[in-house]
């Protein structure tokens, strides 16, 4: 059984199509690449997953349940995370912070419990704050915890990201670019920390990427889109060498590069 399936998504934005009748199924475990050009509808395809817009037509299921239509704080709940294109920390809040403002979403007590701090706030805090220091202390953060999160350079930024999103203990995790703006020395660094939260996690994963480098070094299957559509689907080897990709997308980097 697919962990996410998607059956006949379409999103369609006034008179723009974005997605066309997407079928996307990801069996547990596997780590997932889509690619495609500039406005491919990659990121509206993590937009749907997560509940940001409610497709047009189409079914979202995972973990065999019917997520179409949540709304995306229960899509969370639910074990779906994500990060985002452009970073998305609060960077005058301490790392430490920014991993427990996750936390909280999951925490163990009500409102009246927080407003008047009774006993079982106070040990709830104290777990919360002991597993956010692991969480910092696996993805080599720890020494950082109490630094506002933007003064951290940029490849650390997006570590406390995905660690952020780690924090909601998720199945399934959305990088969109998590390499954007890196070196390629500091893309490299960041799959082989994509590939040991996979393992360390036993997480599924699901990445949009620019770099092609990095896609065929870390995914075992791509899905290339283009105009809403998948064009390509297969590994890395057979999608370097299928001529509609090369013209859709490989083609286009030639050029730019
Ligand atoms: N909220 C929206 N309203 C209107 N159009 C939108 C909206 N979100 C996305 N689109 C359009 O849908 C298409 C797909 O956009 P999307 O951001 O998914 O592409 P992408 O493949 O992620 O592109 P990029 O690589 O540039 O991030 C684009 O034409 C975009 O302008």
């Amino acid at each position: 059984m697919p962990l996410l399936e998607l059956d006949g998504v379409a999103m369609v934005f006034g008179g723009l199509t974005a997605l066309h009748d997407l079928h996307l199924r990801v069996e547990p475990g596997e780590l997932v690449g889509i690619i495609g050009p500039n406005g491919a509808g990659k990121t509206t395809v993590f937009n749907v997953i997560t509940g940001v817009y409610r497709p047009t037509r189409g079914r979202i299921r995972f973990l065999d349940a019917d997520l179409t239509g949540l709304p995306p704080a229960e899509i969370t709940r639910r074990g779906i995370a994500r990060t985002f294109q452009n970073i998305r920390l609060f960077p005058e809040l301490t790392v430490l912070d920014n991993i427990l403002v996750a936390h909280h979403f999951r925490a163990g007590y009500g409102l009246l419990q927080a407003v008047f701090r009774g006993p079982r706030f106070a040990a709830e805090e104290r777990r919360m704050r002991d597993e956010a220091m692991e969480l910092l202390r696996l993805v080599r953060l720890e020494g950082r915890a109490g630094q506002p999160a933007g003064s951290l350079p940029y490849g650390e930024q997006r570590r406390l990201e995905i660690a952020r999103a780690l924090a909601t203990r998720p199945r399934l995790l959305l990088l969109d670019e998590p390499a954007a703006g890196m070196n390629p020395a500091e893309g490299r660094e960041l799959m082989q920390f994509i590939r040991w939260i996979r393992e360390r996690f036993d997480l599924t994963i699901l990445l949009i990427e620019h770099h092609m480098p990095v896609v065929m070094g870390v995914c075992q299957r791509i899905v290339v889109l283009n105009f809403g559509r998948v064009i390509a689907e297969g590994t890395p080897d057979q999608i370097r060498t299928n001529p509609q990709v090369i013209e859709a997308y490989l083609g286009e980097q030639e050029e730019a590069g």
